[in-house]
């Protein structure tokens, strides 16, 4: 029997993980910050979460865990090749990232994110109750508004955007832009990281559509549509206990010893993504060793690129670039048995990365675009010691409320050279102002902060839950 529910989300994955444990196969809560924030809201309206469990054939039957109703969605081999590879990760990924890289057009993708986003929208519109909100996430699912509403006019629809919002002129490119516009105009509210991105939105709704607009509401068939910002965030109490936990701080020192006690660790975490600006910071690295700023094993470089989305042509080049980079500098900087970069291309748990984060004196986070990315907010939270130097690119989304860190333009190098060393060389206090600061805004701007802000504008009764 289908459970109805008051409160759904939609996502393209279900914030769980299949686990294997002596009992067999189980399903764990996965640890993002997303079902972190909306967990209580769920649990209080028994909410359901509609989305893909990852594989591909039958989907499995809806289960409950830990108080929440996990709905899942198939995919077929097919569309996970054409819908999630394709459209989403080969056209859309690119194209809202400022076309970084070229983003491919198929026609055959777009038809299959149109099946699998209608897909989506079904499953919502089965487990919706009667007048429910319904909060659809991301760039994977965006014509999943429009479809709903098509389907259940009753329900209150939220959607947000994590990912950036391009300017009109590169919008423009996109084959199906006006259904893609359509799709997201079936919301309520619209949500987006960055003010700019919400003016982006609706200055295309009046290009492309010739729709009114006061403010950031946009009238569309006689129903009113909200654009807005509200930038996400992280559990910043867990993450603050998790760094200050005794076995974690003395991983981080162990970390240190590991690397042999340098005076400077510069660390990069992230998904292997061309976004994020992994080549550039480690050609910076290269060049200071080049120029003789930095010296190993004085200074080295730690950088975890997680495996991602292996299957898509770019990410592959991507792998073979940063590789190939990683060995020249290893090549001339390095000595037998001391690395200048260590290069882990593995996936790590929440508290090791804590550890990292804990040892690490600067962090570099140097994306060439990014939403808001939110391993530069959880290194400031995990620093209660006030220690360390955050380097972030002026084209992450975190670097409207980060102001602090030392801020560079990542396309071009030597403003990204001289950031790092400026991060290096500052002096502690100095350094722990800025830390303090940082801090002190992410106590009131966490992740529940943000679900508050959003259900709140869009009319949710007891968002406060969050
Ligand atoms: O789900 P993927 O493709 O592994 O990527 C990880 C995440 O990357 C994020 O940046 C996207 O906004 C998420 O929607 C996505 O889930």
């Amino acid at each position: 029997m289908t459970v109805r529910s008051s409160f759904v989300v939609v996502a393209n994955r279900l914030p769980v993980d299949e686990v294997s444990t002596p009992e067999g196969r189980q399903w764990r809560r996965s640890p993002g910050g997303l079902v972190t924030a909306l967990h209580p809201v769920l649990a209080e309206h028994q909410g359901t979460w509609v989305g893909w469990a990852g594989g591909t054939g039958a989907a499995p039957e809806p289960f409950d865990l830990e108080g929440i109703r996990l709905h899942p969605v198939p995919l077929s081999a097919e569309e996970l090749e054409r819908y999630y590879e394709g459209q989403s990760n080969a056209t859309i990924w690119p194209l809202y990232h400022d076309a970084v890289e070229t983003p491919a057009y198929k026609r055959r993708w777009r038809e299959a994110y149109r099946l699998v986003n209608a897909r989506f929208a079904e499953a919502a519109a089965d487990v919706a109750a009667e007048g429910a909100t319904v909060w659809v996430q991301d760039y994977q699912l965006q014509l999943v508004p429009a479809m709903l509403r098509e389907l259940r006019p009753d329900l209150r629809i939220g959607f947000f955007l994590h990912i950036p919002f391009p300017p009109i002129e590169l919008f423009m490119q996109m084959p199906f832009r006006t259904e893609i516009l359509r799709g997201l105009l079936g919301a309520d509210l619209v949500g987006f990281q960055q003010r700019l991105a919400a003016q982006n939105f609706v200055r295309l709704a009046r290009h492309l559509l010739g729709l009114r607009y006061e403010g950031q509401m946009i009238q569309v068939d006689g129903r009113r549509v909200k654009a807005g910002a509200f930038p996400i965030s992280i559990d910043t109490k867990e993450m603050e206990r998790m760094a200050a936990d005794p076995t974690i701080q003395a991983r981080a020192k162990e970390i240190r010893e590991e690397l042999g006690n340098p005076r400077t660790i510069v660390l990069g975490v992230d998904r292997l993504d061309y976004t994020k600006g992994i080549e550039l910071r480690l050609k910076a690295f290269r060049e200071l060793l080049a120029d003789g700023k930095l010296t190993v094993p004085d200074a080295v470089m730690v950088q975890v690129a997680t495996p991602s989305r292996e299957r898509v042509e770019h990410y592959q080049a991507l792998r073979v670039k940063v590789e190939r980079e990683v060995g020249r500098i290893n090549g001339e900087f390095g000595r037998v048995g001391v690395p200048a970069v260590h290069y882990l291309h593995q996936s790590y748990s929440r508290s090791e990365l804590a550890a990292m984060y804990v040892a690490a004196d600067v962090m570099m986070v140097t994306p060439l675009r990014d939403g808001m990315n939110l391993v530069a907010k959880e290194y400031v939270a995990s620093r209660a010691d006030q220690g360390g130097a955050l380097v972030l690119s002026e084209f992450a989304g975190a670097a409207t409320e980060l102001r602090q860190a030392f801020l560079c333009n990542p396309h071009d190098p030597d403003a990204v050279k001289d950031a790092l060393l400026r991060a290096v060389h500052v002096e502690r206090p100095e350094a722990r102002r800025r830390m303090r600061i940082m801090q002190r805004h992410l106590r009131t701007h966490d992740v529940g902060h943000w679900a508050t802000s959003f259900l709140t504008e869009l009319g949710v009764p007891d968002a406060e839950a969050a």
